[in-house]
């Protein structure tokens, strides 16, 4: 049996007609299906709004306590319970988790010597019976970028590796499909040159990439989970817009563990 896990940015979210675009085709996506949201850029707008300070280290929110409770009311409920309800209107029967609910992912506290990210987790178990549970009940589990360390804890953790750690744990079970739809068409040789899609990257093309500063920035935990999802049986693993899930035949980067020629 194969499930699509499908990881939305936060710059599809920001943009009203951007989501009811990538939920439309999110819904008439075939088949099991898992919905995984970010959220970042709205957690910023509302951390200005009440004068708090965002620090972001190699990509990552530092989540003190009081970016913890933005995190967890921008994350876990606008957002989540936003598409769960146009989904609702898609004819798509949909439930919000964040990794604490049916305990779907547990996470540890990162703790690293360079930097404190306070309230960020590493996961540690995805539970992929709380999953399988829902998916077989005809439920699509619409997860956020929010885990929990088992002991009373929420912890923030980066919503391209929720959708990677899904993907691997799945994939036991199922043949599973992978696709983070962002704003652009995938990844691009230069970012402000919209048709330069790279259409295929493999390890070695990776690394020359990375080397060359062509992957940068977001990009980098991107592909970064694209390739450890391939690594560990992930059948499918696709960069590109939100066209992708309606058109297979659109244009994407295709990530590949095994070198092309
Ligand atoms: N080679 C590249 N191709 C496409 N985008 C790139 C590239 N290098 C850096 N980027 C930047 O990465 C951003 C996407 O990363 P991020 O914001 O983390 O994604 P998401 O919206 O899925 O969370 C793009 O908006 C773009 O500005
Ligand atoms: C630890 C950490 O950095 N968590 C991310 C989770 C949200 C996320 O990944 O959202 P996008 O996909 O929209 O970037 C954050 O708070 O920004």
């Amino acid at each position: 049996m194969k499930v699509s896990v499908v990881k939305i940015g936060g710059n599809l979210i920001e943009d009203e007609a951007c989501l009811e675009k990538a939920l439309d085709n999110f819904a008439q996506l075939k088949g099991l299906k898992i919905l995984v949201h970010g959220g970042g850029k709205l957690a910023t707008q509302l951390a200005q709004k009440l004068d708090i300070k965002t620090k972001m280290i190699q990509g990552r929110r530092v989540t003190d306590a009081e970016t913890l409770e933005i995190i967890t009311m921008v994350y876990g409920g606008l957002v989540g319970k936003t598409i769960v309800s146009k989904l609702q209107a898609k004819e798509c029967n949909a439930i919000s988790l964040s990794g604490a609910d049916l305990n779907s992912i547990q996470s540890v506290k990162r703790l690293v010597k360079e930097h404190d990210f306070g309230f960020v987790g590493d996961i540690s178990k995805v539970n992929t019976q709380s999953f399988i549970t829902l998916l077989k009940a005809q439920i699509t589990p619409v997860c956020c970028a929010i885990t929990h360390d088992g002991k009373g804890q929420l912890l923030n953790t980066n919503a391209d590796t929720i959708a990677s750690e899904i993907a691997i744990a799945l994939s036991d079970e199922y043949e599973v499909s992978l696709y983070y739809c962002f704003e652009k068409k995938g990844v691009l040789r230069s970012v402000s040159d919209e048709n330069s899609v790279i259409r295929d990257i493999d390890r070695s093309s990776y690394n020359n990439l990375i080397a060359q500063g062509i992957i940068a920035d977001g990009m980098l935990p991107k592909l970064h989970n694209c390739f450890h999802a391939l690594e560990n049986k992930v059948h499918h693993v696709y960069v590109g817009s939100i066209d992708m899930l309606a058109n297979p035949t659109e244009v994407k980067t295709t990530l590949h563990l095994n070198e092309l020629n």
